[in-house]
């Protein structure tokens, strides 16, 4: 059983809740946008672990206060990553504890795992030229999405043509590998790599039909980070 602190009590906040009070842990702080004022130091020091599923605005803050009480922290929220090194060295600074997962589902971790292995392939043929889809319902504020970006750093990783990635209808150059952000209803998460030549196509498409592979994710993250010091992903939970 754990003592949990919910930083952000929106879709994504309320799916944990409701999986932690069944599987017996105890929710003792759930934060809003209407009472951000009461994110205190004194109030997250009776949780064992924070986690923040909050707004890309928010989140930097949110990890720093965590670390700065002596608290572990797991945080899923996207959009916010271009403070990603100085929280971690934050972490490191405090001797914290702090988890970091674009995506928990460990459908979304097998699919990364397939996306480098089809670009380790194809580096071998050029004849190939990779593009990336993601969908996701109308309310998210970021685009593409934290997946969408893990998932094109993997291919920029073993594929030496581009130099980045750009969102397409942002005037995209040649060595920018391709990402399309569609928004659509209240789909929860799509992701597609598609790896075209001129005479076929190669496709590993992602589909979460629910928030709750993000939510258990999450919640098993938590408890794995209790205890420990460091900064960890998914890739050191999961060993993919
Ligand atoms: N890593 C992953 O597996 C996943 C990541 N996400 C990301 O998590 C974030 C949240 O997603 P949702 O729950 O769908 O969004 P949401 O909009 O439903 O919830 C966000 C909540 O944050 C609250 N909030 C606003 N200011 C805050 C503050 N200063 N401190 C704490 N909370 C504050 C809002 O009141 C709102 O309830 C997004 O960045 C999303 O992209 C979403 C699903 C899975
Ligand atoms: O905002 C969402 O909903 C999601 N956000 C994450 C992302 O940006 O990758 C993960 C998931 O796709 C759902």
């Amino acid at each position: 059983m754990a003592k949990i602190a919910l930083l952000g009590y929106g879709k994504m906040g309320k799916t944990i809740a409701k999986l932690a009070e069944a599987a017996g842990d105890e929710v003792v702080l759930r934060i809003g946008a209407d009472n951000a004022e009461e994110l205190t130091p004194e109030a997250l020091m009776a949780a064992d672990v924070a986690i923040d599923f909050s707004l890309p605005a928010a989140a930097f803050g949110n990890i720093s206060l965590c670390l700065d009480a002596g608290v572990a922290v797991v945080s899923g929220t996207t959009g916010w990553l271009s403070r990603f090194e100085e929280a971690v060295a934050h972490c490191r600074e405090q001797g914290g504890a702090f988890f970091y997962a674009s995506n928990f589902s460990v459908g979304v971790n097998l699919f990364f795992a397939l996306n480098r292995h089809l670009a380790r392939l194809m580096a071998e043929w050029p004849a190939y030229q990779p593009e990336l889809t993601e969908i996701h319902h109308t309310q998210k504020l970021d685009a593409p999405s934290g997946t969408a970006i893990s998932l094109a750093e993997d291919i920029l990783a073993h594929h030496a043509r581009f130099e980045g990635w750009g969102l397409t209808g942002d005037g995209l150059s040649p060595n920018q590998l391709p990402i399309t952000a569609e928004r659509e209803g209240d789909v929860k998460g799509t992701h597609e790599v598609r790896w075209a030549s001129d005479v076929d196509a190669i496709s590993i498409r992602h589909e979460a039909h629910t928030r709750e592979g993000f939510a258990r994710g999450a919640l098993q993250a938590a408890h794995w980070l209790i205890g420990k010091k460091g900064v960890f992903g998914m890739s050191d939970m999961l060993g993919l």
